[in-house]
């Protein structure tokens, strides 16, 4: 192929690079990861591809892997093998359960999140704080989009907006969009500019597919469709992989980035590296203070720990004890003011 028509596909999909790789080899696109493979993209076709050995060698270190957004090097062949991975503009990660401070990528070489919250009941702004810390040192920006604002007044449209700059600061962008509506693609097109990458993310029903429907528009050009399997092996859905959108810019839609979903329990999982430090403190139920044998403030000292993410972290908590209690008394009235079933509280234990 021409080297200048492959540059521009390559470009197409997001590729800021200006050289080639050797003969032997062409550049693609990561937009899935499965157990078994990767699917590739290079601007034109989407195919499977394999990791090289070195990949898999024991001992190496996750964030070397290919991940969904990546540019790799990839040598032909029956199946076609990720030989290298290109430098990353942004990295889009989380603590990995249950390992202390391994990070899980979710997403590379990504240049706006857009973080969409329905001005419904899905409305929460402690959430959407959290998708930012998730966000922030990542290299990507956010931008916050307050979806539905069709369904509130006016004045509700901007008391909710100010709420959220409040909150998340006025640096970064805030947009009550309704998502049904082709003018929300014009607003969001200098996010979306040719070579830019996107991704959307937000709960369940907070309109992330209305949205990337409109962004399409009717020149739809969903490249890429992936097949998606349930828990029995069945292939079930089909998804689109990478979008490219009207406006040039491309959105990347896959399973992965589909876990940057928060949910319940996935809230909290975004600090479990601070969950397994806490874990680790003298006293189980350590406040993190001046106790004495505290993980957590000897990881602060030694600079392990960012005091943001653990102001991030203390503020969640916080959050989930007010929730808790408010719970609990609402239990109590419904229970007619009989108390708890089981007597509980805190007991001071040395650890085994
Ligand atoms: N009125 C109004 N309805 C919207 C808007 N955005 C989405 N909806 C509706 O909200 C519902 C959920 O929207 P979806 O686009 O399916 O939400 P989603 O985020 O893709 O949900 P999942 O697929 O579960 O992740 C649908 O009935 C949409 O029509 C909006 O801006 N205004
Ligand atoms: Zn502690």
């Amino acid at each position: 192929m021409n080297t200048s028509v492959a540059i521009d596909r390559l470009r197409r999909i997001g590729w800021r690079g200006d050289a080639l790789p050797p003969p032997g080899r062409r550049l693609a696109r990561v937009v899935v990861q499965h157990r078994a493979g990767y699917e590739l993209h290079d601007g034109e076709h989407l195919f499977g591809a394999q990791p090289a050995g070195y990949f898999l060698k024991r001992g190496l270190d996750p964030a070397e892997r290919p991940a969904v957004g990546d540019f790799v090097e990839v040598e032909d062949g029956r199946p076609p093998h990720i030989v290298a991975v290109q430098p990353r503009r942004s990295v889009l990660a989380r603590a990995a359960a249950g390992e202390r401070y391994a990070r899980q990528i979710i997403a590379t070489n990504i240049d706006y999140v857009f973080v969409l919250t329905g001005l419904d009941a899905d409305f929460n702004p402690a959430r959407i704080e959290r998708y930012l810390a998730l966000i922030e040192g990542s290299g990507a920006q956010p931008v916050v989009l307050l979806g539905k604002r069709d369904l509130r007044t006016p004045e509700e449209v901007a008391v909710a907006v100010e709420t959220v700059h409040a909150r998340v600061g006025a640096a970064v962008p805030v947009h009550a969009i309704n998502a049904k509506d082709a003018a929300t693609a014009t607003l969001l097109a200098p996010y979306l500019k040719p070579g830019d990458s996107a991704v959307l993310v937000g709960s369940s029903g907070a309109g992330k597919s209305t949205l990337t429907n409109t962004l399409l528009g009717t020149e739809a050009m969903a490249t890429g469709t992936v097949r998606e399997r349930d828990g029995r092996g069945r292939h079930t859905t089909t998804r689109r992989a990478l979008l490219m959108l009207p406006s040039g810019g491309c959105l990347i839609d896959t399973p992965g980035m589909r876990e940057l979903k928060l949910t319940g329990e996935e809230e909290l999982e975004l600090f479990a590296d601070i969950e397994a430090l806490a874990a680790q403190c003298r006293f189980a139920d350590c406040g993190h203070g001046s106790e004495p044998g505290c993980a957590v403030q000897a990881a602060l000292d030694r600079g392990e720990l960012s005091p943001e993410r653990w102001r991030h972290y203390l503020k969640l908590r916080d959050e989930r004890e007010e929730q808790a209690a408010t719970l609990e008394a609402r239990l109590r009235r419904e229970r007619g003011h009989r108390g708890p079933d089981r007597p509980h509280g805190p007991h001071r234990r040395e650890r085994d």
